[in-house]
């Protein structure tokens, strides 16, 4: 797991968390407690009810009146009862979605720091699953503790009111009863906590699993990570079933403590009724009063027992609040067409992705002028696509600046930074839905115009004449229905629609046809013309119309120049162009082999 970092748990306890939770509707709950607790006020007239219609029948009185009461009784608990239940389910999904809001909005503005520390898998339970069990926990654990304890206490006072002694008998059996449940509670919540991270755990695994089937099946992995996401189900399987044992074991504590209490009442009070200390009436009222002290007794218990589980579960979600998130903001306009292109300077920068890990950037210093193109080359794991990172504050550096438009990165609001940018990841993401959603997802405003423009400069607008439902064909999860050289011309389009100041492009490693490679480099081109594109940059065709090539070695800047200056002048350059470079296939374009001769 990521997971959240242990050392991060929430130290608000779980009951507070629950009570912030609830907050928004305690109105409700309170509505639907008070028709609980009316519920059980009807039930308990019943017995009193009940001694008078005994009474009546001993005096030879009419029975009719105590009859009608009884009725009514009855009528108005079954009416009451289902309003209250609907008003509270009503109340419990109303938290169930607030929590799940919540932790979705703060979800999506995790700083990408905690993304690369956290399961994706993990993180969807937490969201689907944990917030599911906050639905038991409100009414069950809240409202049931509320009203079953009101209930339980009303009970008891009647029970004193009618004949003391045996309330005392009762007492004693229900609080011996309440230690051994006091023993059982905490290995509820330990059970339902690694139950609720096993569920993690398995999402984890599925998300992995599922995410990269063609590489399972062609691996032919399919064995052993099934194991892995059995063995996750199996956990939670078990733990579950170990929480139930305890929450049977106490569920059942409480049911025996009151067949203990209703024959202990039988037996004391059947003497109290031989020595003539209490009526028949009495006793028979006093075992209803036991009878009746069984379901908020029950009601307690499962509440407490749920409520194990429910902070399992409200610690899992906590835990995931409290990963670091950006502060959330209004999205920012998108700039205006033919606006002022971008210009961008790293100064000294020192740059590593995590406290334990080492440093990626050892003091990049480069500048970069508005409009124009400027690729960055260098082997593998020079530190490129973290400069892009770095742009988009997916990361900020530990030491140096980084200057946008002369203004330092930390002085820009994230949104409005990002909203100057078109950023082409190298894998190029596509995501489910249609062909439009993806075009659209960075510019939902952009018209039929600009779409059609942008998939013309990209020469997607063949692909989709031919495709019979045009825009608004499937491309897939992850887009697999598209060919990788399709998906990031629709990345590139994408970005485009975004009519940005400054375009990242990471290209991707994999070759591309002619026809795509000549496309791509005269749409890199065109787009060069009115904004700054940076180019991390895997192709010949590309360092070579490149206006300025920042070479790159183990998170330096070691040479910067045009194609030609850097093959005369720097020999990683040199051997790279040689060497490394996706050679063109274009027959405008040079080989590796005779770039340097
Ligand atoms: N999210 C991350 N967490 C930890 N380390 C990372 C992360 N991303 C990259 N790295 C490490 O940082 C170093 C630089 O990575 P970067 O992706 O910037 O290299 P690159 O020059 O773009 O390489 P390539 O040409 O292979 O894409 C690599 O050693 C990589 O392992």
């Amino acid at each position: 797991m990521p997971q959240p970092d242990p050392s991060e748990a929430p130290s608000t306890p779980p009951w507070r968390l629950l009570l912030g939770y609830v907050r928004p509707y305690r109105w409700t709950l309170l509505l639907g407690a008070v028709l609980s607790l009316l519920t059980g006020a009807a039930g308990l007239a019943l017995p009193l009810v009940a001694r008078t219609l005994i009474d009546d029948l001993g005096h030879d009185r009419s029975i009719t009146g105590a009859l009608l009461a009884m009725s009514g009784l009855v009528v108005a608990n079954a009416a009451l009862g289902a309003l209250g239940g609907y008003v509270l389910r009503y109340t419990a999904e109303s938290v169930v979605l607030g929590a799940r809001r919540g932790l979705v909005s703060h979800l999506l503005r995790l700083r990408i720091s905690a993304v690369d520390r956290s399961e994706p898998g993990d993180l969807m339970a937490r969201i689907t699953s944990d917030t599911t069990l906050l639905r038991e926990v409100t009414t069950d654990s809240l409202v049931g503790l509320g009203t079953g304890g009101l209930t339980l206490v009303a009970t008891l006072a009647m029970m004193g009111f009618v004949d003391p002694v045996l309330t005392g008998v009762t007492l004693g059996v229900v609080l011996a009863a309440g230690t051994v449940i006091g023993v059982i509670v905490p290995r509820i919540n330990r059970a339902s906590r690694r139950a609720q991270d096993a569920v993690g755990a398995m999402g984890a695994s599925l998300e992995r699993t599922l995410g990269a089937l063609r590489t399972i099946k062609a691996s032919g992995a399919e064995h052993r990570e099934e194991q892995a996401v059995h063995a996750a189900a199996e956990e939670s399987w078990r733990q579950s079933v170990r929480a139930a044992k305890w929450s049977a074991l106490a569920g059942n504590t409480a049911g025996l403590s009151m067949q203990v209490a209703f024959i202990t009442v039988l037996a004391v009070g059947g003497a109290r009724v031989a020595t003539g200390a209490v009526d028949i009436g009495t006793l028979v009222a006093f075992l209803l009063y036991v009878f009746y002290l069984m379901a908020p007794i029950q009601q307690v218990v499962g509440a407490v027992a749920q409520y194990q589980t429910g902070s399992a579960a409200l610690a899992r979600i906590e835990e995931a609040r409290l990963l670091p998130a950006e502060p959330a903001a209004e999205p920012s306009p998108l700039p205006r067409p033919g606006a002022e292109p971008a210009a961008i300077a790293f100064q000294d920068v020192r740059f590593r992705y995590d406290d334990d890990l080492p440093y990626v950037h050892h003091g990049v210093t480069f500048a970069v002028p508005p409009r124009g193109m400027t690729a960055f080359v260098g082997p593998s794991g020079a530190g490129k696509t973290t400069v892009f990172s770095l742009i988009e504050r997916f990361y900020d550096p530990e030491e140096g600046s980084i200057e946008l438009d002369g203004r330092d990165l930390t002085d820009w609001e994230v949104s409005a930074l990002r909203s100057a940018i078109g950023y082409v990841e190298q894998d190029a993401p596509v995501l489910s839905g249609s062909l439009r959603d993806n075009l659209l997802l960075g510019n939902p405003d952009a018209d039929d115009g600009e779409v059609l423009r942008a998939l013309k400069t990209t020469r997607l607008d063949s692909l989709v004449d031919r495709l019979p439902k045009g825009l608004d064909t499937l491309v897939g999860h992850r887009g697999t229905k598209l060919s990788g050289g399709e998906r990031q011309r629709v990345a590139i389009a994408r970005a485009l629609l975004r009519r940005p100041r400054l375009l990242l492009l990471d290209e991707a490693t994999s070759q591309l046809d002619a026809v795509n490679e000549a496309a791509l480099r005269d749409t890199v081109a065109d787009v060069a013309r009115t904004t700054t594109v940076l180019v991390v940059a895997h192709r010949l065709s590309t360092v070579t119309m490149a206006d300025r090539i920042v070479v790159m070695d183990a998170g330096r800047v070691r040479a910067v120049g045009t194609h030609r200056e850097l093959v005369a002048g720097d020999p990683l350059y040199a051997e790279l162009a040689a060497t490394q470079f996706l050679a063109a296939t274009d027959d405008g374009l040079k080989t590796p082999e005779s770039v340097d001769s």
